[in-house]
């Protein structure tokens, strides 16, 4: 049956925590170059020492996402206050192997874990005597084989206390409004048991992902691989572990992203005036990797943005991806949702060819849209919306 006229339709849910407030942990053995990735990545001070579990409890921090699209609106309408969007990160203390079963941090280390997002999976992978490795030597591909194994692990362990209860209520007292819960967690049970397949790589139907938004497993989670390089390594973008890692995550994350990028290239950059960087990327023919790995990041977290742009202020509004244009205003204002009359919206790329908003609506590219209009990246958003006594506002 079609759907009613002018009813919301449904997207089907993202798998994952509902919010905006999303975060990215560093995740890895330690030692490996954490806490150095987030402070170039944060610019802050948090302790990068040559010793293991430096970090013990996580640091936070948020990144500035960079967009050429909001350069350009903040140089168009040079507003008072301008807003970048952000992308949160937690440095998180070392996993060793045993995690699970409460070895080095354990399951206050587990924790930390769980309550992020996503993942940037953080491997070393390079040699310097100087600095210990907890396994004894370098190997990258064992150590991701260790974390991997720990979520896992700790997955399980928790598969094994929620199946249990289930199966009493379900099996035993025929409880038919648990049936799906105990049906999907036993699935996932037995696949991370037999295939070792991680959450996140099966394919899910609505009610499984309503499922698996209440347990919030840590296979589940998003991950991005970071390989951390020697400087010269990372310039002549050559180590021979980088094929070595590419097939691990064929075979145990076909399709997942990874990034090289070297925690010693970056602190030395990060020392440099803008002039004498420039000229240090051009003599060495590479450049920071820093901004990719933020996008990729953000990108993980399943999040976007849409624009508010006019000479008080450009802002970038984080949404998450599928997210309709009544919810897209109640991240301004709950009232801009609840008397949610229209958006209009106008691309970036639009205002960048027309010149001004009065010739993008000259042209016909101005769009008033509905209630059921999903939001794309980068759309800039002027709501219309009823302010409780029948009033009619415009409000940017
Ligand atoms: N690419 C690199 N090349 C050489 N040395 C590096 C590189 N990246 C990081 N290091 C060095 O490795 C050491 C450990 O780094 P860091 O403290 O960032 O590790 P960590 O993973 O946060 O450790 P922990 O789990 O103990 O918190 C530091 O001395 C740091 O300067
Ligand atoms: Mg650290």
């Amino acid at each position: 049956m079609p759907p009613k006229k002018g009813a919301v339709e449904e997207l089907p849910p993202l798998l994952g925590r509902l919010g905006t407030n999303l975060k990215v942990g560093i995740l890895g053995l330690p030692n490996v170059g954490k806490s150095t990735f987030f402070n170039v990545l944060t610019k802050s001070e948090a302790q990068a020492e040559n010793f293991p579990f430096c970090t013990i409890d996580p640091n936070e921090s948020r990144v500035p996402v960079s967009d050429p699209r909001f350069d350009w609106l903040c140089d168009h309408f040079k507003p008072a206050s301008k807003v970048p969007a952000f992308l949160n990160v937690v440095d998180i203390a070392g996993l060793v192997k045993g995690a699970s079963e409460g070895q080095g941090l354990g399951n206050a280390f587990l924790s930390h874990v769980s309550a992020c997002d996503a993942l940037f999976h953080l491997c070393r992978s390079f040699e310097d005597d100087d600095i210990t490795h907890v396994e004894g030597e370098v190997n990258p591909v064992r150590d991701l084989d260790i974390i991997s194994d720990e979520l896992r692990l700790k997955d399980l362990q928790y598969l094994d206390a929620q199946v249990s209860k289930l199966e009493k209520l379900v099996v035993r007292a025929n409880d038919k409004t648990k049936k799906i819960e105990y049906e999907t967690l036993l699935r996932v049970q037995k696949m991370l048991t037999e295939e070792k397949k991680p959450v996140r790589k099966e394919i899910w139907n609505e009610k499984e992902i309503e499922v698996l938004n209440t347990h919030l497993l840590l296979t589940a989670k998003p991950l991005v691989y970071l390989v951390n390089l020697s400087e010269t390594d990372y310039i002549r973008k050559k180590n021979k572990w980088l094929p070595k890692i590419k097939a691990w995550i064929d075979e145990n994350d076909p399709g997942a992203k990874l990034i090289p990028f070297s925690g010693a290239f970056e602190l030395k950059i990060i020392e440099m005036p803008g002039d004498e960087r420039e000229k240090f990327y051009k003599e060495v023919s590479a450049t920071s990797n820093l901004d990719k790995i933020v996008h990729t990041g953000y990108e993980a977290l399943q999040l976007q943005y849409f624009f508010t742009a006019g000479e008080d202020e450009v802002k970038c509004w984080t949404i998450q991806k599928n997210t309709k244009a009544p919810q897209a205003a109640g991240r301004i204002h709950t009232d801009f949702e609840k008397g949610f009359i229209m958006a209009e919206v106008m691309k970036v790329a639009d205002l960048m060819e027309e010149g001004s908003e009065t010739k993008v609506k000259a042209a016909g590219k101005y769009r008033q849209q509905g209630r059921n209009y999903v939001c794309e990246d980068g759309d800039i958003i002027f709501f219309k919306f009823n302010a409780g006594a029948g009033l009619t506002t415009k409000k940017k």
